[in-house]
This record gives structure tokens, sequence and C-alpha cells, in this order.
């Protein structure tokens, strides 16, 4: 038990981890869905519970990507996807999220994905919510700039369900990510998503993997 529960309380790992090994760490507003997002990367059928509560709580998964794979790959496909794409999530809470950003936070990360999805709280307007995100964003890639190379950046535009969603056109915008490549040459991705129905996460999430394969082949980072 003591374990189990200071596995899921550890830090972020710092170690590098192996060459076929990528970590990738999540990010986000409060209820975005970040940790929802992350199930549905781990096993495209989970069934997204609405009344989950994930506050304060960090994990630190680790599983192997072949649970994405389209379905008419083969045994063959499987068993190479096993061998090569080992990955280790990181998965932020709400109330870490000051505290944990700090300039080593990205050492040693592979890729990033922050989960947005315009869900303003207690009378924010969406401009004061989209400022807030935006701000957390930057601090986070200032912060590390001279830490980390430039790992790519995927955005889930998340709750695609929901009639007040926001485009990926809004989203580039209000969060100034053209800005993002301008100033550091970072490779970044906006996918609009529902985790709740499975939509756009297997396409947003072949992009990451796609960006962390092509930056370890070319500069082996
Ligand atoms: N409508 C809708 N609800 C979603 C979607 N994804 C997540 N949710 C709901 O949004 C709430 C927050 O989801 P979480 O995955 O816990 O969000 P989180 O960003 O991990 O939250 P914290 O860790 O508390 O910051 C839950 O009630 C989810 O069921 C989605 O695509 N559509
Ligand atoms: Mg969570």
């Amino acid at each position: 038990m003591g374990n189990t529960l200071s596995n899921l309380i550890s830090p972020p790992p710092q170690q590098p981890l192996e060459s076929d090994k990528y970590l990738i760490k999540i990010m986000g507003p409060t209820r975005a869905g970040k940790t929802s997002v992350l199930e549905k990367i781990k096993d495209p059928n989970a069934i997204i519970n609405p009344a989950i509560y994930t506050a304060n709580i960090t994990c630190d998964v680790r599983f192997i990507w072949s649970s994405v794979l389209p379905s008419s790959s083969t045994q063959d496909d499987r068993s190479i996807a096993e061998k090569r794409q080992a990955l280790t999530f990181y998965d932020t809470s709400s109330s870490e999220r000051q505290s944990t950003f700090n300039s080593s936070f990205l050492r040693h990360t592979h890729g990033i994905i922050f989960v947005i999805d315009f869900s303003p709280q207690d009378g924010q307007t969406r401009e004061e919510y989209a400022a807030e995100a935006s701000k957390s964003l930057w601090g986070v890639i200032d912060e590390s700039a001279n830490s980390v190379q430039d790992q790519p950046l995927l955005v889930f535009v998340n709750k695609k369900d929901r009639p007040d969603s926001m485009t990926a056109e809004e989203v580039i915008e209000l969060l100034h990510l053209e800005d993002i490549f301008r100033t550091s040459g970072r490779r970044w991705f906006v996918q609009e998503a529902s985790a709740l129905r499975g939509e756009g996460i297997t396409i947003g999430f072949a992009w990451l993997l796609a960006q962390m394969q092509d930056r370890r082949a070319n500069c082996g980072l």
C-alpha cells in the first residue's frame, strides 16, 4: 500500500530514459480533461466517467503504446511497436501546477501535451481564462528555455462535444502559439478533441510520437 501510494505521488522522473523510451508531460488548466485524455491515449476504448475527480493526484504511467495502432495492424506491427514505443506519461494535477513548473520541469522530457477546454470558471470571461492558460503555458516554456531543447508541443482543444467549445484557430490566436515557433523553433500542433467521445486523440498523439521519433533520429534527443 505504502509503495503504491508513494509511486502515485512521486516527483517527475529526472533521469534520462533509455534510448527507445520517451517521457511526455501533460499540462493544462484545472479540469480541462488532462487525465481523461491520458486515459484515452492508453486505451481508446476506455469509458470516461463524467464524475471523475482527479485533483491533487500526480500519476506517472508507464505502458507500451500498442493500443493505438489501427485495428488492421498485424501481430508483427504490434510486436515492433511494443519494442519501440515505451512511453512514460507524467500527468500534472491542478494543485501542483505553480510549484512544479520550474526550470527543471521539462528536463529529460521528450514531448509536451497541453490540454485546454475553454470552460471559464466562476464568472471568468473566455478572454480571462485564455490569458491565464496562455500565461501558464508560456511560463513553463520561458522557465525552461535554457535547460531544454524545444520539445514538440501538442495542444488538445478538448471537449469538442460541447456547444460552447472553441476552434483550433481561436486557440492558436488566444495562446499566441505562432510566437512559440517564432521565438524558439519549437514544433507545435493543435488538435480539436473530445476525450469523452474518443475523437481526435489518436490523430493528435500520432503527430507527437512522429515528432519525437524524428528528433531522436535526427538530433539524438
Ligand atoms: N463533455 C466533456 N467532458 C469531458 C471531456 N474530457 C473530460 N471531461 C470531463 O471533465 C472533467 C475533468 O476531467 P479530468 O480528466 O479529470 O480533467 P483534469 O484536467 O485531469 O482535471 P484536474 O487534474 O483536476 O486538473 C471530468 O468530469 C471529465 O469527465 C470531454 O471531452 N467532453
Ligand atoms: Mg487530472
